[in-house]
């Protein structure tokens, strides 16, 4: 059965960030993910991990205010890299979570090629320090349509990509909402690239909302991915309609919503 996290960032977002952690689990959540927490405290927020026994999955490396979307694959800012790195694998050793997300960036096109060779570079150097803390390095293809001229668009590229790499623990973050726009064809493609994938999200396509409306059918997907073996976290990284609590009835076949008591 999917097991399904919560994407702190998205979900429970009309409360305080200290306070999305006992949301989350007070519906079923076993495990959360989060994005960019750099302006809150680390201990506050294990704290709060441990309190609610939650399971920490994956942070993002910080954007910077000249690159939102990240500079792993931007030729010349690899020393910038390196210090944005150490900070994320700081904040993830913190929180005792088993995930750093590195963004990639936006490349000019005629500098893809140099962007890609500097981002296997990157990929290495971040693989290597975080190794030693058992965290895994995870690339995400994200679309063009909500992030033009970002380097890393497709599951196919980021397989080229891991494949230069070379390190066990740098993994495909395969987030269905990106994929489906960036060419669809999920089942088949997530299937080949399994053996690759740290991490899949989801939402719907193309609203971004819960995954219950739009062009992909969730339940079956889901089910797919339980038949193909994939052990791993679903992440719900979509915009709730409303209340996060009042839209998780597509969730209850796995497990997760508001108990009655
Ligand atoms: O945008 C996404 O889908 C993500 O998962 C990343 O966290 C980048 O924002
Ligand atoms: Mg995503």
């Amino acid at each position: 059965m999917p097991r399904l996290a919560a994407n702190l960032a998205y979900l429970f977002a009309d409360r305080p960030p200290l306070d999305r952690f006992a949301a989350a689990a007070a519906v079923g959540f076993r495990a959360v993910e989060l994005q960019y927490p750099y302006d809150q405290d680390p201990a506050a927020m294990r704290a709060e991990i441990v309190r609610s026994d939650l399971i920490m999955l994956g942070v993002n490396t910080a954007p910077l205010p000249d690159a939102p979307s990240g500079i792993a694959g931007v030729p010349g800012r690899e020393a910038e890299f390196a210090a944005l790195f150490e900070r994320a694998l700081a904040l993830a050793v913190a929180l005792g979570g088993r995930a750093i997300h590195c963004l990639a960036g936006v490349v000019p096109e005629a500098q893809r090629e140099a962007g890609e060779a500097t981002f296997v570079t990157n990929l290495k150097h971040a693989a290597d320090r975080a190794a030693p803390h058992g965290l895994t390095v995870l690339i995400e293809p994200l679309n063009t349509v909500d992030r033009p001229g970002y380097l890393l668009d497709r599951a196919e590229q980021a397989a080229a990509i891991l494949a230069r790499v070379e390190r066990a623990n740098v993994k495909m973050q395969f987030d269905l909402y990106h994929q489906q726009i960036m060419g669809g064809d999920l089942l088949r493609r997530f299937e080949r690239h399994l053996p690759l994938i740290g991490h899949v999200q989801i939402a719907a396509v193309p609203s971004r909302a819960e995954p219950d409306e739009g062009e992909v059918n969730h339940a079956v997907v889901l089910a797919a991915l339980d038949r193909l073996g994939y052990a791993g976290f679903v992440g719900c990284e979509y915009l709730p309609r409303g209340r996060t609590e009042d839209g998780l009835g597509w969730a209850a076949p796995w497990g997760i919503g508001v108990r009655v008591s």
